[in-house]
């Protein structure tokens, strides 16, 4: 039993040591949402992957995440009322993911389990291509949100999407394998100047249109699904809403940062160091972030 009413999260992602994707990139915002957040790092990398020096640091082993969440247990510590993983480098460490969700929801059947599938963006997988069956037969029907971006939702269906249309099917699909609310964080159909965010559950479904800014983000998708369950939970599951305050939280926040660094750097393509979300600086932004986009409905038969 919980002590009190506040939301608990057990978040299992990477760490960073510099920089803001992962733990790093999810944490903070959900503490400044108010959930108690225990959070188990699945790396610990000097910083995220798209830096020259890529990846230096040490990957949790899997009888360590075991002895790590036995040690919760023994101490009645483990229970929670949302199960967030993101970046996972085997998938070994998937299957053991997959255990954690039934043990968790036997301490909490009303677990709320969000499931970001971190596996690659832009055409490129930077994770373990072994992992994909795993998220796509074992993870994701365990799962009550997920929020690939396309490339990973692609990867998970095998299906390609081109327009709204197929963007649909894909989602359709991925509801057919399981999970109950399907976002994808960001599509391009058609439109190179904007993203799509869509988001999707057994009642309704939404997009959201956002102007696309000329520079590479890491950390926006971990960002998006830390945001998306705390809004889930404090607008009482609204899809509606909950999109439109992730959507406006990040588009803030990545505003922000591509200024600041354009400010440093005038012209050209921009370091990975210059632009780490500039997530403390935006701390009121993240408490009470102001809507500046709305979201249309979708109408879609799922099949
Ligand atoms: N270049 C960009 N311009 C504007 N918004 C962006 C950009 N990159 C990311 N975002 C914001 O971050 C969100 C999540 O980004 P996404 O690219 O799907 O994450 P990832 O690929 O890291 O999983 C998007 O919905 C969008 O709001
Ligand atoms: C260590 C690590 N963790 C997480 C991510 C995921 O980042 P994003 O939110 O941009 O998908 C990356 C991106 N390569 C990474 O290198």
């Amino acid at each position: 039993m919980s002590l009190d009413s506040t939301p608990r999260v057990l978040s299992i992602q990477s760490h960073v040591v510099h920089g803001y994707v992962g733990n790093k990139s999810a944490v903070f915002p959900l503490q400044l949402l108010g959930f108690e957040v225990d959070a188990i790092n699945t790396v610990q990398f000097s910083t995220h992957g798209a830096y020259p020096h890529r990846h230096k640091g040490t990957i949790l082993k899997n009888e360590d995440m075991e002895t790590i969440f036995e040690g919760l247990q023994l101490n009645g510590v483990d229970y929670y009322t949302h199960f967030l993983t993101g970046y996972s480098m085997s998938p070994d460490s998937l299957k053991k993911i997959t255990q954690l969700v039934k043990k968790l929801r036997e301490k909490n059947p009303n677990l709320i389990y969000v499931c970001d599938p971190v596996m690659g963006d832009n055409g490129q997988m930077y994770v373990p291509e072994a992992i994909l069956p795993i998220y796509r037969d074992t993870v994701i029907p365990l799962a009550d949100i997920i929020t690939p971006n396309q490339f990973e939702a692609e990867w998970i269906t095998g299906l390609e999407m081109k327009d709204l249309a197929g963007a649909l099917k894909v989602i359709g699909a991925l509801h057919d394998k399981g999970a109950k609310t399907v976002v994808l964080s960001s599509t391009i159909l058609g439109d190179e100047k904007s993203m799509i965010s869509i988001a999707s559950n057994k009642e309704s479904c939404y997009q959201i249109l956002i102007p696309k800014i000329d520079a590479t983000f890491i950390g926006t998708g971990d960002l998006f699904a830390s945001l998306f369950l705390a809004w889930s939970h404090k607008t009482n599951n609204n899809l509606k809403l909950t999109l439109e305050k992730t959507i406006a939280t990040l588009q803030h926040i990545v505003r922000d940062t591509y200024e600041k660094a354009r400010a440093i750097q005038p012209t050209g393509i921009m370091s990975p160091a210059l632009l780490e979300l500039r997530l403390i600086p935006n701390k009121t932004t993240i408490e009470n972030p102001q809507i500046t986009i709305n979201c249309s409905k979708v109408t879609y038969e799922r099949i």
